[in-house]
């Protein structure tokens, strides 16, 4: 069976707050997938159901065909980075992860091979406290690699790491989905996931939005956008609006057009004796899907009301 990650009309409530509200999806082996929406849509609360660490109000999340807390040997099913943060910050980076080996009957020869993979066997005997944020996730990650798990999930792993920490950690990302493996990736950065995501799980308050490739969502964002240059930005857009388009301006002479065909733009341009000097297609960016997902989802970024 190829690894995944199903969850099934997934509920939980804490008090008066519906994190997760009926979610169903599934993270499919070989692919990255994002998992985004605005801070407190439920992408956390959902994790920590998967990985068993709270218990589900309704519906199930499954771990390659089980429920968490049934694997037998949960650290080579599934690898998780939730709060890279949560580490005993007495204990030496090695110890931390012989432990975990030791106690999930991982042989001790993965933990060199994980210190080497995540960059830090030249910091394998520094003390866990000492370690700054972008080290911690690295650790973290190191952890979650431990078993060779086919399923990984990522809470929000870029948040502390420099550049190149970014880079890298977008290549293993992609490396590791290349090797067959389902991940799981959250983010509320769209421009985070734009060359990492094969697929995109958008939530908002607890309730699916889109469940999409990223490349179906890009291709549609993009298809009604052309983008002008011009030397005469404002009379371009006076006169492309008053035609009843929507521009929005993307550079000192660059404008993005969308509600006219090109041969349309072309006539009233010239008819106006406003110059331009190319007109292309737009290649939308995946804020710009991102935006176009939620628009009409009027209440998606509100906050829950409060009852009291
Ligand atoms: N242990 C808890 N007790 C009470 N409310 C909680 C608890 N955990 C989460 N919540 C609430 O559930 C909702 C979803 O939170 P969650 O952390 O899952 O969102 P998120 O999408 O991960 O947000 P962020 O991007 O900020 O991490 C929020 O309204 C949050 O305040």
């Amino acid at each position: 069976m190829d690894p995944t990650i199903e969850v099934r009309a997934l509920r939980k409530r804490y008090r008066s707050t519906v994190a997760v509200d009926g979610l169903s999806f599934t993270v499919r082996a070989g692919e990255v997938t994002g998992f985004v929406g605005p801070n407190g849509a439920g992408k956390s609360t959902t994790m920590r159901l998967i990985l068993g660490l709270d218990t589900p109000d309704g519906g199930q999340a499954l771990v390659n065909g089980r429920s968490y807390r049934s694997l037998r040997t949960p650290l080579t099913q599934v690898g998780a980075v939730l709060d890279a943060s949560a580490l005993h910050p007495g204990r030496r980076a090695r110890d931390h992860l012989l432990w975990m080996a030791y106690s999930n009957g991982i042989s001790k020869r993965r933990v060199s091979d994980v210190l080497e993979q995540v960059g830090l066997a030249s910091a394998a005997r520094r003390r866990a406290g000492s370690f700054s944020l972008g080290m911690q996730q690295r650790l973290g990650i190191a952890a979650a690699l431990l078993g060779d798990p086919p399923v990984l999930m990522f809470d929000e792993p870029v948040n502390g790491l420099d550049p190149d920490g970014i880079v890298w950690i977008r290549n293993l990302m992609r490396s590791l989905a290349a090797e067959g493996r389902a991940v799981l990736v959250s983010s509320h950065l769209m421009g985070e996931l734009e060359d990492t995501a094969d697929h995109l799980i958008a939530i908002g308050r607890g309730r699916l939005i889109a469940d999409t490739s990223v490349a179906e969502l890009l291709a549609t964002a993009s298809k009604d956008r052309i983008e002008v240059t011009t030397a005469q930005r404002t009379d371009a857009t006076t006169v492309l609006a008053n035609a009843g388009a929507t521009v929005t301006v993307a550079g000192p002479s660059t404008v993005v057009v969308e509600g006219l065909a090109g041969d349309q733009m072309s006539q009233l341009l010239s008819e106006a004796r406003v110059p331009f000097s190319e007109m292309r297609r737009h290649r939308a960016s995946l804020e710009e899907a991102y935006m176009d997902l939620t628009r009409g989802a009027i209440e998606f970024a509100a906050p829950p009301e409060d009852p009291r």
